[in-house]
């Protein structure tokens, strides 16, 4: 049998099927409505400290692709924001659609973007990412929306690896990136409990979402469709439509940072 995916058979309203935590009580991602949210004045300012000498690899995992890190010392770290304790960096990933008009996982009042920048953190009162995932204050994801506008030239370094990882189980060495070159320049941001957006949708993760975008130009957008879901020798299948609808919210409640 064929694995998860996007597609009109193994896509986010089947994926039920085989992880019951597709209908729990704290899916994502859902949409925010800025009017429901409330400012929580005892959020602090979100710390991250990104070390690009951690920066490992990019590779091509089927369902999108993702830059990892070394995570073995407290090097690129989250801390403060709506969370305690030290998170680090695992690795980052994106969700795009086949157009611009669709492609975020969370939205804005019904808003899509084009696309979703996810930055993976684990909490280090676990001993690895693997336990942590597991964990209801286990993970913590900084997303950031990319909306069509000017090229993003720290992205274009992200994307410059591409021919190297077009097809699924691609991976090649990716070397002193920054990640925080891909965060907006203001911080302010929502937060609520939440889960991972592919299978196995753990409920770990402290969701921590951008209110600002980064700019991606629509030639850009043209060069992550042109990655593959598929593997060499498959029949090519574009990677586009990789993200999962908004979920119920089920009475949570989403905090704001800023007024
Ligand atoms: N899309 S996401 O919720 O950030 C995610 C999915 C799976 C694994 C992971 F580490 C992060
Ligand atoms: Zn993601």
């Amino acid at each position: 049998s064929h694995g998860w995916g996007y597609g009109a058979n193994n896509g986010p309203d089947k994926w039920c099927d085989n992880f019951p935590n597709a209908n729990g009580p704290r899916q994502s991602p859902i949409d925010i409505v800025p009017g429901d949210a409330s400012f929580d004045g005892g959020l602090k300012p979100l710390k991250l400290k990104y070390d690009p000498s951690t920066c490992l690899e990019i590779l091509n995992n089927g369902h999108s692709f993702q830059v990892t890190f070394v995570d073995d010392t407290n090097s690129s770290t989250l801390t403060d924001g709506p969370i305690s304790g030290i998170y680090r960096l695992k690795q980052f990933h994106f969700h795009w659609g086949a157009s611009d008009d669709k492609g975020s996982e969370h939205t804005v009042a019904g808003k899509k973007y084009p696309a979703e920048l996810h930055l993976v953190h684990w909490n280090t009162k676990y001993p690895s990412f693997g336990e942590a995932a597991s964990q209801p204050d286990g993970l913590a994801v900084v997303g950031v929306f990319l909306k069509i506008g000017d090229e993003n030239a720290k992205l274009q370094k992200v994307i410059d690896a591409f021919d190297s990882i077009r097809a699924k189980g691609k991976q090649t060495s990716f070397a002193n990136f920054d990640p925080a070159t891909l965060l907006p320049g203001c911080l302010d941001y929502w937060t609520y409990d939440g889960s991972l957006t592919t299978p196995p949708l753990l409920e770990s993760v402290t969701w921590i979402v951008c209110k600002e975008p980064i700019s991606v130009s629509s030639a850009q957008m043209a060069k992550f469709r042109s990655l593959l879901f598929s593997a060499d020798g498959e029949p090519e299948c574009c990677m586009v439509d990789n993200y999962r609808p908004p979920q119920a919210l089920k009475g949570r409640a989403v905090r704001a940072s800023f007024k």
